[in-house]
């Protein structure tokens, strides 16, 4: 059935005007005022709102296996969470075993995203490598619509790569038209300082930000952005939890360097003192890494976001259960790591993004959506209300309140990170592909409604920097041949 959404104000990344969106099927096909509307079209009226592009998350782990368990969450309770807050796509991490196939790793992921109720897409963790890693990739690109390569620097021991394997994959990624992402931390400097503390005694949940200083992930970024720079391809940093971080962002980026830094919404509201909490529970549920820092670095983020140095705000959604996070009692090194923010992102950043004045709500939609619907190459579909564009929409009303907590959450864990905090700002109306998803505070779609996006490679972005690599490469020099 068609839907009007009609006395609203459009806000898109680039400017904002009062117009009524049709949709006809998953599309949206007009925008504008008295406009004709079909027989049976239902009405939603938006006065008072903002109506905007879908959120969506470029960074969630549903159903992942990690430290010895899954994450809580899987495809249907995470897409769940994140169209009742107003986000209509995931792109979530098909995270292969070492050794194992890229492409199996792919088919597992497809089917546990069969559950879905929103759109998502897929990026691929680049886990090991070898020859069949360098030819999967291939398939990955051109069958399966994945242009995203995670890279992991650190997980010593498990899904760790070294700068050798870096240079090489990211390599291919240069010539497949992909975009290398990196979570940065030095591994080997984690572990030895996990290691550290640990034998000194520190086995609460405070070791883990202990192990983990802004220092190693600053260390880490700025080796990663090197070795993207060596082979001239832009790179995606994800979670950018530090000034240490964002400077060397920021410093590749006034370089002229195609470098994008994700910040979370937990890093922007939430600090390390929680991990110097008496409660053991309260302090391991915020386990993540890299994990939350202090204040200061909160600031340098919100002005990252402000100037243009970030590019998107992620959850990085990794839950796990009060139960599951009680594996490390007794050695923080196994507490599994990850928090979840799917259902609160878009709230939580309104609030104290646009509400404060930190955030124009352009802006707002640009690192929701529209920036990181650019940089995987799916805009104008995804990320823009346009005619044309798939209708995945938000009614927000800027006015609307609640209090966050996990009684009344949709995630499968017992608890919400952002528990007691005060948001204003809400979506009212969700729509996806143009079903309505989210109306009167209940989900109206089901598992299996989602759809997998599959993304192109070469996004304009990607092509400028390989040529540009080529145009200023070092010329070997010409000789007059020597004759012994
Ligand atoms: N971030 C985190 O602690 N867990 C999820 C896996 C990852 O992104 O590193
Ligand atoms: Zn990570
Ligand atoms: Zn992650």
């Amino acid at each position: 059935m068609p839907i009007l959404i009609r006395g609203g104000t459009v806000v898109n990344a680039d400017h904002s005007v009062r117009a009524d969106v049709l949709v006809d099927g998953e599309t949206i096909v007009a925008i504008g005022t008295g406009l004709t509307v079909p027989a049976g079209t239902e009405v939603i009226d938006a006065g008072g709102c903002y109506v905007m592009p879908g959120g969506i998350d470029p960074h969630t782990h549903l159903d992942m296996p990690f430290m010895g368990t899954s994450s809580a969450d899987d495809f249907e309770t995470g897409t769940r969470a994140a169209l009742s807050g107003g986000t209509t796509m995931v792109v979530d991490f098909c995270l292969p075993a070492p050794g194992q196939s890229l492409l199996a790793a792919y088919q597992e992921w497809r089917h546990k995203g069969e559950k879905a109720l929103s759109d998502y897409g897929l990026h691929m963790a680049i886990t090991w490598w070898d020859k069949q890693v360098h030819d999967e990739m291939e398939t990955c690109v051109k069958t399966y619509g994945i242009n995203s390569y995670k890279h992991f620097m650190a997980y010593k021991g498990s899904l760790m790569v070294n700068d050798d394997e870096l240079f090489q994959a990211f390599s291919r990624c240069a010539g497949l038209g992909a975009l290398p992402m990196v979570h940065a931390e030095n591994g080997d400097l984690v572990w030895q300082l996990q290691k550290l503390y640990f034998e000194r005694g520190y086995t609460g949940p405070e070791g883990h930000p202990y192990s983990r200083p802004p220092e190693v992930e600053g260390e880490a970024t700025n080796r990663a952005i090197v070795i993207a720079d060596m082979i001239g391809v832009p790179l995606y940093v994800v979670h950018t939890s530090c000034t240490q971080s964002l400077e060397a962002i920021a410093r590749a980026r006034a370089a002229g360097k195609r470098v994008y830094g994700e910040p979370l919404v937990q890093y922007l509201v939430l600090d390390e003192s929680e991990y110097r909490s008496t409660d053991w529970d309260h302090a391991a549920r915020r386990v993540m890494s890299p994990p939350f820092r202090d204040k200061k670095h909160q600031d340098a983020l919100w002005a990252g976001l402000a100037n243009g140095t970030l590019q998107v705000v992620a959850t990085d959604h990794c839950s796990f259960t009060t139960q599951q996070k009680r594996m490390g009692l007794g050695d923080f090194r196994k507490i599994p790591n990850g928090t979840a923010g799917l259902e609160d992102r878009l709230p939580v950043l309104w609030t104290h993004g646009v509400a404060t004045g930190r955030l124009t709500k352009e802006e707002f939609v640009a690192v929701t959506s529209a920036n990181i619907a650019r940089i995987l190459n799916m805009y104008p579909k995804k990320g823009r209300v346009a005619v044309g564009s798939d209708a995945d929409l938000i009614v927000w009303d800027p006015e609307a309140t609640k209090t966050i907590t996990a009684a009344k959450q949709f995630s499968a864990i017992d608890y919400n990170v952002f528990e007691g905090i005060a948001v204003t700002g809400l979506p009212v109306v969700t729509v996806s592909r143009g079903r309505i998803a989210w109306k009167d505070k209940e989900i109206r779609l089901e598992p299996g409604d989602g759809t997998y996006v599959p993304r192109d490679p070469f996004p304009a972005a990607h092509v400028a920097s390989i040529t540009w690599k080529e145009a200023s490469r070092p010329r070997p020099v010409g000789r007059i041949e020597v004759t012994p």
